[in-house]
């Protein structure tokens, strides 16, 4: 399949990548009124006194929205810029630099593709997109990296690393949060290799018609993303789908399936999606927290209590989680059907 980034501007959607009428975009701004606009968290002294107020500001975003942003990360502006400059001079290449990295092969360290990783009736999507594993960086890893562009390696290690402490600061604060032990979330939970998906929306001439994104919820533990100042990634809240704005030095956070699945359901993985837009090319970074394969997984016995009621999930394997998910092509409902206790 050919990369949306190879293209010439397309003049209109090819058909391929028209939707049916019912999966299009119905609303494209569905603007959110100020009572409900996602919360942007400051991270700032959350190492001092104001830990405990953090602490409460991400449970109370994570219950509301499954989704928050935070500010004042302590992840330095310079290493996000210079890996998104890299991962842009990615898509820029010429064709025949890029080929070498095309493949729908799940177990290679850095790969390209286009369009969707789930097959939902050969439904087409407006994107070409990175699956990089990214952390721990090793070796193995960094050879199957691209070279170019030059700066390809070293920023995307550096970026890694840093995002990666941030996920386990915002982990431990989720922890202390739900009085949990701090290092609840460390270790096996969350000590899985970690992915990246760069994905890349060229302008679309008509966004009306097709989606950057399917509607989805992610498989994982914790999201970290960052993207950039072009709109375009919303998600569902109160049957609506809110636009997540773009905050300038953001990162968005998102809770995954397993988050949902561990604290027995109090703090819920957000459905999401990405739209597309007709002037500028949008990227985003998105960096997934995962359990080990064979880590098990259920709602934590400190989670089973009044608040949340009886378990809501049985205990599985990550790795069984996974296989369902792609069966489910990530739709959230049938994913999370099989691992419900139904009562
Ligand atoms: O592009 C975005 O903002 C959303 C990306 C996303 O949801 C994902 O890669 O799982
Ligand atoms: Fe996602």
């Amino acid at each position: 399949m050919e990369l949306l980034s190879d293209c010439p501007v397309h003049a209109s959607v090819p058909d391929k990548y028209v939707l049916p009428p019912e999966k299009r975009p119905s609303l494209l701004n569905d603007e959110p009124s100020s009572d409900v606009a996602i919360p942007v968290i400051d991270l700032h002294s959350a190492d001092d006194c104001r830990r405990q107020l953090v602490a409460a500001e991400i449970i109370k975003a994570s219950k509301g929205f499954g989704i928050f942003q935070v500010v004042n990360h302590g992840v330095a502006e310079d290493v996000v810029q210079g890996f998104r400059e890299a991962a842009a001079g990615f898509f820029a290449m010429p064709a025949e630099d890029k080929l070498p990295y095309r493949s729908d092969d799940l177990s290679k360290h850095f790969r390209v593709s286009s369009s969707t990783p789930y097959d939902r009736n050969g439904d087409r999507y407006w994107l070409d997109y990175l699956k990089i594993n990214c952390h721990p960086v090793t070796d193995e890893h960094v050879r199957e990296w691209p070279d170019k562009p030059g700066s390809f390696r070293s920023s995307l290690a550096e970026y890694s690393t840093a995002v990666h402490e941030l996920a386990q600061t915002l982990l431990r604060l989720i922890a202390e949060g739900l009085g949990l032990d701090g290092g609840f979330f460390a270790g096996d939970l969350s000590g899985g290799s970690t992915q990246m998906n760069v994905n890349y929306y060229p302008p679309c001439p008509d966004p009306s018609l097709t989606l950057g994104l399917l509607p989805h919820c992610d498989r994982h533990l914790l999201t970290v993303l960052s993207q950039g100042d072009v709109a375009g990634l919303q998600a569902r809240h109160g049957g609506r789908w809110l636009l997540v704005r773009p905050v300038p030095g953001a990162f968005v956070v998102n809770l995954g399936h397993q988050m949902e699945i561990i604290t027995n359901g109090l703090l819920a993985s957000v459905e999401h999606r990405a739209v597309t837009n007709t002037d500028a090319v949008r990227l985003s970074v998105v960096t997934l927290i995962m359990p080990k394969m064979e880590c098990r997984i259920g709602p934590a016995p400190e989670m089973v209590n009044e608040a949340t009621g009886p378990a809501k999930f049985k205990e599985f394997e990550f790795s069984e989680f996974i296989k369902a998910y792609s069966a489910a092509a990530a739709s959230r409902e049938d994913v999370l059907h099989y691992f419900r206790i139904h009562r």
